[in-house]
């Protein structure tokens, strides 16, 4: 049988303290790339558009609601292979809510600089570029 190589959309955001520091989740013990940093984020569901998902994702996640006026575009990673995975990356500058790991994991906030070198997927490493061109 064919292999199904439609990426699966992910979409993630850079959540901005305003003071040039950006949060990351370290993945919890038992998934895809634990303990690497990454950008919040998760799966988009079926009829779903991308910037409803990454609301969604980064409440369930994070439980913290943005602001859908304050999402803006910061760039996009791919990767091939049996998995293939589009990954969309959103800035976000309004929430309401406090930080809480509600799936695990841990959060932190955290420079450009500070982000270049921490422990990520390699498709964050490339995000992680992008966001750097645009915001550093
Ligand atoms: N959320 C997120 N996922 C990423 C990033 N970079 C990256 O390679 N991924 C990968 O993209 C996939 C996203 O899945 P997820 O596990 O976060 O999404 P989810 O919560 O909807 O999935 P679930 O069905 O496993 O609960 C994982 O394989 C994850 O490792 C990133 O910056 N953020």
């Amino acid at each position: 049988m064919e292999k199904n190589l439609t990426p699966t959309l992910v979409v993630a955001a850079a959540l901005a303290d305003g003071q040039g520091r950006w949060l990351m989740h370290r993945r919890p013990e038992g998934k895809d790339h634990a303990g690497l940093w990454e950008f919040p984020g998760g799966k988009v569901e079926s009829g779903e558009t991308p910037e409803k998902a990454v609301v969604r994702e980064i409440e369930e996640e994070a439980g913290l609601l943005l602001d859908r006026d304050c999402i803006g575009e910061a760039g996009f990673a791919t990767s091939g292979g049996d998995r293939p995975i589009v990954i969309l990356l959103y800035t976000a500058t309004k929430w309401t809510g406090e930080i809480e790991a509600r799936e695990g994991g841990l959060f932190g906030w955290f420079s450009l600089e500070q982000i270049s070198g921490l422990s990520k997927p390699p498709l964050d490493i490339e995000l992680a570029r992008q966001l750097s061109e645009k915001e550093g």
